[in-house]
């Protein structure tokens, strides 16, 4: 579990994390997503202790990072898969992490099994890795430990997307084992693969957060019928929102069950009927963070 409350961060006049409260529950992977510099590393240094926060608390397991007893058991970061040392290979930096944690030696294959890096890999130096293997080296690095929560921050970056998928499968797995994952994103389409609960940030604030079910249902549903106008009437006199949504649809903010039972009461016939699907979580995401682009692109 991880929990985080107020957390602020200032920066002489620039607020970078602005009073963000939310939890990552164990069993389920939490998509953390917003644009660049919306504050999701800030966040996520704050959570590990890297950055002090100016106000709030951040906990991991109950305690914050620093208080925990054996925090790489514990909690698996992955911060920056490119800061890894160059002339290593993959296995001798697992080692050097698996000796300074105190681990059990056989857990470096385990880890390296774990990412799919096969033993030819292990032994290349990681200058020669590509941006993918990286990340999965990265990834081996935080499960080393074997710990109950994992921390990432943008882990598909650089991954296509039989990467993503491969990811999607992995920390599903380990989630449905009971572990706790929180994961940062600047792409909707990467974070909706992946997480089941998603928070979403611009300019330092939560803007939205929920299962991803709930999320859709908030982007709406998709009605289409011969005469959208006249639907879209009926749904506005309901105290609904109707927008015409190309080529003769209509996205309205009620639930398909109000719509379909509105247009039967006002004889409509409809020839679709459904919760707007990831396109309409892509509105979403674009709206929420419309205004935050525009000001971080004006400043
Ligand atoms: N050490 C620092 N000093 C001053 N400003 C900082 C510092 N670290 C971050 N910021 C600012 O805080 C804001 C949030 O940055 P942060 O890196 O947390 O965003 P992000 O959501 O992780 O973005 P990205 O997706 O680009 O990594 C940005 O405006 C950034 O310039």
């Amino acid at each position: 579990m991880i929990t985080i409350e107020n957390l602020t961060r200032r920066y002489g006049p620039r607020t970078a994390v602005d009073d963000v409260t939310f939890t990552a529950r164990p069993g389920r992977v939490t998509g953390f997503l917003g644009p660049n510099g919306a504050g999701k590393s800030t966040c996520l240094r704050m959570l590990v202790g890297l950055t002090a926060p100016t106000a709030g608390s951040a906990t991991v397991l109950g305690r914050r990072f620093v208080d925990l007893p054996d925090p790489g058991r514990e909690v698996g970061v992955l911060l920056d898969a490119s800061a890894q040392h160059a002339g290593r290979t993959g296995r001798e930096i697992l080692t050097v992490a698996q000796r300074t944690m105190g681990l059990p030696r056989a857990r470096v294959q385990t880890s390296l099994d774990l990412v799919s890096l096969t033993d030819e890999e292990a032994e290349r130096r990681v200058r020669h890795y590509s941006l993918g293997m990286r990340q999965r080296l990265g990834i081996a690095t935080a499960l080393l430990g074997d710990p109950e929560v994992l921390v990432l921050d943008e882990p598909a970056n650089g991954l296509d997307p039989a990467g993503i998928r491969w990811m999607r499968d992995l920390l599903r797995d380990y989630a449905d084992r009971g572990g706790t994952v929180l994961l940062s994103s600047h792409l909707l389409h990467e974070i909706e693969v992946i997480a089941d609960d998603l928070v979403v940030i611009g300019q330092g604030r939560i803007v939205a957060q929920g299962t991803q079910a709930e999320l859709l249902v908030s982007a709406g549903t998709l009605a289409r019928c011969r005469d959208a106008d006249a639907l879209g009437r009926v749904l506005v006199a309901a105290g609904h929102t109707a927008e015409p949504s190309g080529d003769g649809a209509l996205s309205t903010d009620a639930d398909p069950d109000t719509v379909g039972r509105l247009a039967l009461e006002a004889g409509i016939a409809l020839s679709e009927l459904r919760t707007a699907d990831g396109a309409g979580l892509e509105e979403m995401f674009l709206e929420l963070t419309a205004d935050t682009q525009r000001e971080g692109a004006a400043a």
